[in-house]
């Protein structure tokens, strides 16, 4: 379900994620688009005056001034109008990487966000349009429709006064009341309209997304309807707000219409002449065309205000970890992780994940978790990266407290292979590269070797694209790039969460074999459902609901009575 936006936490973002460092910009476009309006009405002034008095035939010479008038002011707009679009789009375009800027730097660290992803998507993109949008379609004409208002009916007050009331009446209520009606049938609309979008988007998301799990169950057409349904929704919707706004632009020209006529006959009646009729009348005529426009930035103004709440929320998320503000220096050389009555539990309703673990992971031993799914073994990894924070406990690297450093500098050592592993849409030796940038082929290559992937390498070549989401490779290649990853990586201390899952058997037990054989000697914590091969590793804890309940090296826990011992019977039952 999505909320209507908050109209006035949308406005505080405006302010603080849009104006500062952009006010002197800002303030030279609108000066700039004010200068271009004022010219444009001055020129149409002058024009009506030297084709009104043209038409009495005088001397080439009382016409002379309004002639250079006429070209002056012609130029004058091109050049201002030219330069408030230049100053008016540069500003806004900034405003535009500011604000995607800070909502990438508040989804790095940000918890669980409530929205899909299709929907962040949309943040991302779609709403961060809106810092444009606020600047170039609402403030800039409203300020430039302000100058050249109260100019226009200063001027009428000044050659005749009723005139300068019709326009001052006319303008006023394009200007203000026409917006302000766009700008409540808009929020009217967009809080239907908002999450019929978001419905459709998240809809063909799934669709494209899923689309193989739907084409496999049969649920492709169900979910092709349901999409078409969310589509024909939001066009209804669409439709109905465009003849709403429809209506509130035709009141608006209605208004210009009115307002001339009104000029025009208070003019007749105090019969100052046709000269004076035509300059009051088109000028009044062409000052409506710096005001119409704002009954569509009152329109955008809710959408605009509604998206900036929206980019609010992502900012507000409470981050996962909170980072030290003097972070502490970090540990350098072999260093060993000290794990001490751990804590953490994921939500504060929820049963903790870890309930007092301890473990010491001193440099160059190997430790592996194992425990039934849900255990938290994840979880573990997670803490040891800073992902998540201890509810109590200590996680120390190298004597210090890992909340006394930076999460980077956590993440830098101690990494390694994570559950689902990414492969970009790149070449082999790009995806290898992304964990050693520095490196030249031959560590590359010795990566590959000691993750046993150099002859497929070979065969392959190392610079053909392996496809989105490693498309190309199967899943026991994509592990083995993961570990030579890992490998090239060489983290101090090195995790890997279930490097063999969903492999075959055989694959996964030569993934083992030669994933023991290339961490010798690496200080490496092992999360793993399989047992074989374990007896290489200097210890083994069991993890059950949160707390070990076992712990020591496969020989001692593969005799006594207890989890590991029924799951090393049974994996020797199935060989
Ligand atoms: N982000 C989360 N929010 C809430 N609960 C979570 C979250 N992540 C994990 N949990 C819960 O914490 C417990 C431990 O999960 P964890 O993923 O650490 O287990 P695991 O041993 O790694 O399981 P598996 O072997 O299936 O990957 C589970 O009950 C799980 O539902």
């Amino acid at each position: 379900m999505i909320t209507v936006p908050d109209t006035g936490a949308g406005r505080a973002v405006a302010r603080a994620w849009l104006i500062p460092g952009s006010r002197g910009r800002l303030a030279l476009a609108v000066a700039a688009g004010a200068v271009a309006e004022l010219a444009a009405v001055a020129l149409i002034a002058c024009a009506a005056w030297l084709i009104t008095r043209a038409a009495q035939q005088p001397p080439l010479a009382a016409l002379s001034v309004a002639i250079v008038a006429v070209r002056a002011f012609a130029t004058t707009r091109g050049v201002f109008r030219y330069g408030e679009r230049l100053t008016g789009h540069d500003v806004a375009l900034r405003a535009q990487a500011a604000t995607r800027q800070r909502l990438y730097e508040a989804l790095i660290p940000a918890g669980v966000l409530r929205r899909r992803g299709a929907d962040l998507l949309s943040r991302m993109v779609d709403d961060t349009d809106a810092a444009q949008d606020l600047l170039v379609r609402c403030l800039l004409p409203f300020a430039a429709a302000l100058v050249t208002g109260l100019t226009v009916v200063a001027l009428g007050f000044v050659l005749l006064p009723a005139a300068g009331l019709a326009m001052l009446a006319g303008l006023g209520a394009a200007g203000v009341l026409v917006p302000a009606a766009t700008a409540a049938v808009a929020r009217r609309w967009s809080a239907a309209i908002a999450p019929a979008r978001a419905e459709l988007a998240e809809r063909v998301a799934d669709l494209v997304h899923g689309a193989a799990d739907l084409a496999a169950y049969g649920a492709g057409d169900g979910a092709v309807r349901a999409a078409a349904e969310a589509d024909r929704r939001l066009a209804a919707l669409e439709r109905r707000r465009t003849r709403a706004h429809a209506l509130t632009a035709a009141v608006g020209v209605l208004l210009q219409g009115v307002t001339v006529v009104m000029v025009v006959l208070a003019a007749q009646a105090a019969g100052i002449g046709e000269v004076t009729t035509a300059v009051l009348a088109l000028t009044a005529l062409v000052s409506f065309e710096t005001v119409l426009p704002l009954a569509a930035a009152g329109e955008r103004l809710p959408g605009i205000l509604g998206a900036l709440s929206r980019l609010r929320e992502v900012g507000d998320t409470p981050p996962a970890v909170r980072a030290p503000e003097r972070p502490a220096p970090a540990p350098s050389g072999p260093m060993t992780v000290e794990v001490d009555d751990l804590v953490v539990r994921h939500a504060p309703d929820r049963p903790a994940a870890l309930d007092g673990v301890s473990l010491t992971l001193a440099p160059g031993r190997r430790v592996a978790v194992v425990g039934p799914s849900g255990a938290g073994k994840s979880t573990l990894i997670s803490a040891l990266m800073r992902f998540v924070d201890p509810e109590s406990g200590t996680i120390t690297l190298g004597g210090t407290d890992i909340r006394e450093l930076s999460p980077d500098d956590v993440r830098e050592r101690v990494t390694g292979l994570t559950q689902d592993p990414y492969v970009f849409s790149a070449s082999l030796r790009d995806n290898l590269r992304l964990a050693g940038p520095g490196a030249d082929d031959a560590a590359l290559g010795e990566a590959l070797r000691r993750a046993r992937l150099d002859r497929w390498a070979e065969r392959v070549g190392w610079d053909t694209p392996l496809g989105e989401d490693g498309r190309t490779l199967s899943g026991g290649q994509l592990q083995r790039l993961a570990l030579a990853r890992a490998l090239l990586c060489a983290p101090p201390v090195l995790v890997l969460d279930e490097p063999a899952e969903a492999l075959d058997e055989e694959t996964a037990d030569a993934l083992m074999a030669d994933l023991l054989d290339a961490t010798h000697g690496h200080t490496t914590l092992l999360v793993t459902h399989r047992l074989r091969g374990l007896d290489q590793v200097d210890e083994i804890l069991v993890l059950e609901n949160g707390r070990i309940t076992q712990r020591g090296p496969h020989a001692v826990l593969a005799a006594e009575p207890g989890y590991y011992r029924d799951l090393w019977r049974s994996e020797a039952l199935t060989r």
